[in-house]
């Protein structure tokens, strides 16, 4: 088994002791030099993926040996087996159920449109599953500081930009559900604030919530949970995708039939079968080279879910949210100082 140096982890979690500025008061005049800036801020780590197949073995905790494969460059994407546990998959489960499961919506589009709209087939509706959201007080704590340090281990991501993002989701579907292909970030209303730092009020489930804010996921961490009996597969319709492909069919049919999966899932270049516990690993943006935070979204990492043909299928995502370096001041909403 390959193993990569440049990946061994640190006996250090990453991020785990820095202090960040709370205040807005406090003005970048405060930020005394570019060092203090940069060990605050640091710029955002992507892994190298190397090459489809390969294998790098990491201590994600002490004594505890998780392997990262890769299964794309053009995004990195990666699986890891066993990333969580049948305890805690059980105990995710336990926890969305109890907090109860809400028909799930679409960032920017209204899907009780499509729902109403007696003409649409089901499998020309984006997205059918349900859903909830576990914040911090849904979770016990030390499942919730472990679970941080092994993503913000596997990442290199430091903590407190993982706190600071957004709670996890975990998600449901039954026979015929799925989400057709998409980007789980923004690619577009580059000006406006992130959702992570903008208080957009309960318009969460509105076509109108798109308007306040951008979605800035660097990173998605999704979790299988259990194995639908059929179908289910993650797809990745453009990854790895030449140049040529590429622009044949993304550029050329933007919007068209590639993103249904109900109806192409058989075409995408990269599907992922839902193994109970573990995490697939990929990135939506690349980093600015300029800047070395949030870039532009990188439209290769386009993907969904498949129908279920039988049985259900339960995910979870985490998502590490980044500003871009002109907002990086700028505290999350999902941030509490002093809360551990
Ligand atoms: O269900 C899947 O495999 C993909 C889910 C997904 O893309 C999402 O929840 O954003
Ligand atoms: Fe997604």
């Amino acid at each position: 088994m390959e193993h990569n140096a440049d990946d061994d982890p640190e006996t250090e979690v990453p991020g785990d002791s820095v202090e960040i500025l709370h205040d807005e008061s406090q003005s970048h005049d405060h930020i005394a030099d570019k060092e203090s800036t940069e060990n605050m801020f640091p710029k955002l780590h992507r892994i190298e993926p190397g090459k489809v197949g390969d294998q790098v073995e990491l201590e994600l905790e002490p004594g505890q040996f998780y392997t990262r494969i890769t299964k794309a460059v053009q995004p990195p994407i990666f699986v890891i087996p066993s990333f969580l546990s049948n305890e805690e998959c059980d105990y995710i489960i336990e926890r969305a159920v109890e907090n109860g499961l809400n028909t799930s919506h679409l960032f920017g589009a209204d899907i009780e449109s499509e729902f109403a709209d007696s003409k649409i087939d089901r499998a020309d509706i984006s997205r059918i599953s349900e859903q909830t959201w576990l914040h911090k007080q849904h979770l016990d704590h030390d499942f919730y500081t472990k679970l941080q340090k092994r993503v913000a281990m596997l990442t290199g991501i430091p903590v407190y930009v993982i706190q600071s993002s957004e709670p996890m989701q975990v998600v449901s579907y039954k026979p015929g559900g799925h989400y057709h292909a998409h980007l789980d970030s923004s690619d577009q209303d580059y000006h406006l604030p992130c959702c992570i730092q903008q208080h957009c009020g309960n318009k969460e489930e509105t076509a109108k919530w798109a308007e306040c804010c951008r979605l800035c996921r660097f990173i998605t961490i999704m979790y299988y949970l259990n194995e639908p009996e059929e179908g289910g597969e993650t797809a990745f319709p453009l990854a790895d995708m030449n140049d040529e492909l590429f622009n044949e069919k993304f550029v050329n049919l933007k919007g068209q039939q590639w993103t249904n999966l109900s109806r192409y899932c058989y075409n995408a270049s990269l599907k992922i079968s839902p193994r109970r516990g573990m995490a697939v690993m990929w990135y939506s943006h690349f980093v600015d080279e300029e800047t070395g935070y949030l870039g532009q979204a990188d439209a290769r990492s386009n993907h969904g879910g498949c129908d279920i043909i039988k049985g259900t299928k339960w995910i979870a995502n985490t998502w590490i949210s980044s500003t871009s370096y002109k907002d990086r001041f700028i505290e999350s909403v999902w941030y509490r100082n002093n809360e551990e």
